[in-house]
């Protein structure tokens, strides 16, 4: 069984929600992509996702273009972050999902990336501008391979289109949260709660939020509509300020139950 589908395994039978933090392959130089990756493993992250830097990452705002353009500028190639994936992957226990526009898949070559990919151990796929409509170019070839796409849905696709993808999904559903690009948020459009329940009903695998998400409130709130939250942006930023603290207080505020009076 893919580590994906194992880990949420688990996490039903313990009644626990997800988190699951994303980090921008070499930022900061791709030699502290181990540290970042088994700090989050320590501080109970359920999976990681791991950005591969792109020139054009046209759904993000401006703290992970940010993040990109540095680990770019450190000379981060995608082949590279595969290399240390594979050097990493024998002391990491948890899912490693790469994040990554199709371009740098498609310069790769789709069968040698996947061949790659599964070879370094990564464990599933987050592709923003892959539609569900060309995604046999490359999901049915990853999942013979043992990675999972994780197809996103967001507040503005139709029931009957979340209800497709949510059933063609594999380890889970990612939720956007935000009519939007990535980046830390104040609030949430009211109907959020509703909206999530929603999508959950009709999803056959776990869903969790992502866009937006940057205090333990937030992870609160969302954890009481869904099954996990993704957050990015926020934790790049407390790795760059060297707020380590911060990082574990936002892992540790999805292991707490809200109790409800
Ligand atoms: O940064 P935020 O607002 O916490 O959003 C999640 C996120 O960073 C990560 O899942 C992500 C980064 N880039 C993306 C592009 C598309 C979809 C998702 C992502």
């Amino acid at each position: 069984m893919n580590r994906v589908e194992k880990v949420f395994q688990s996490l039903k039978q313990n009644k626990e929600k997800a988190f699951v933090p994303y980090i921008m392959a070499g930022d900061g130089g791709l030699e502290t992509l181990a540290e970042k990756i088994t700090f989050l493993e320590k501080a109970g992250a359920t999976a990681i996702e791991i950005g591969i830097p792109f020139s054009d990452p046209v759904a993000d705002g401006p703290v992970i273009q940010q993040a990109g353009i540095r680990a770019l500028e450190a000379g981060t190639t995608l082949r590279g972050v595969l290399a240390k994936i594979a050097e990493i992957r024998p002391i990491v226990h948890i899912p490693l999902i790469f994040m990554t526009y199709m371009n740098p898949i498609i310069a790769y070559g789709i069968g040698n990336f996947i061949s790659d990919a599964s070879r370094s151990g990564v464990d599933g796929l987050i592709l923003p501008d892959l539609p569900a409509e060309e995604e046999e170019i490359i999901a049915p070839i990853a999942e013979r391979s043992g990675i999972e796409i994780i197809r996103l849905v967001t507040l503005t696709s139709p029931l009957e289109r979340i209800e497709a993808i949510a059933a063609k999904g594999k380890g889970f559903l990612y939720a956007v949260t935000v009519n939007g690009i990535t980046g830390a948020r104040k609030e949430f459009k009211d109907e959020l709660g509703k909206h999530l329940e929603k999508v959950r009903d009709v999803s056959p695998i776990p869903v969790l939020a992502g866009f937006g998400i940057s205090e333990p409130e937030h992870v609160k709130e969302m954890n009481q509509h869904c099954d996990g939250v993704i957050v990015g942006s926020k934790i790049i930023e407390l790795f760059q300020s060297g707020e380590l603290a911060k990082v574990e207080e936002l892992i540790a505020s999805s292991k707490i139950e809200e109790i409800k009076l």
